[in-house]
């Protein structure tokens, strides 16, 4: 897979080391940023890696701040993006099969580099079962469609 992936300064690091993983499990990854840990706004980068997803320029999005928060609110604010933040592979796996999820998050201050590795394979490895669970993908659909300012 094409999988863009992109943080704040405060999780560089931990973006390099989940780029490296990916690699090693084959795919091919497309750093938006930042490269340093000079103080910058996460809200930039959601925003690029959303873009990247929506546009197809990738297939799937991978976004860490300090907590996963901020910058996935601020890609579920590109219209089609399903962002989840998580904290242990379950609930990845399950934002997967359920809610078809293209943004996956976490926090560099809430998740250490080999929990980070789980949550992101059982991720990727899981996919939308799709049925009643697309029926209420396109709910949501349509509550972005009657809002969009
Ligand atoms: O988790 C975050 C947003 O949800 C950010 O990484 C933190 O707010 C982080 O603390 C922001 O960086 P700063 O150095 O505190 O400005």
């Amino acid at each position: 897979m094409k999988i863009a992936i992109g943080s704040d300064h405060v999780a560089v690091e931990l973006k390099t080391t989940i780029s490296t993983y990916l690699n090693e499990l084959g795919h091919e990854v497309m750093d938006y940023g930042p490269q340093t840990s000079e103080r910058t706004d996460y809200p930039k980068y959601g925003k690029l890696v959303a873009e990247a997803v929506v546009g197809k320029q990738a297939d799937a999005g991978i976004l860490i701040c300090g907590t996963g928060v901020g910058i996935s609110i601020s890609a579920n604010k590109v219209k089609g993006i399903r962002a989840v933040v998580c904290s242990e592979p379950y609930s990845a796996q399950l934002s997967k099969q359920h809610n078809n999820t293209n943004v996956l998050a976490f926090g560099a201050r809430v998740v250490g580099s080999e929990l980070a590795k789980m949550i992101v394979k059982s991720w990727l490895e899981a996919e939308f079962e799709g049925g009643r669970h697309g029926d209420r993908i396109k709910m949501i659909s349509d509550i972005e469609e009657q809002h969009l300012c």
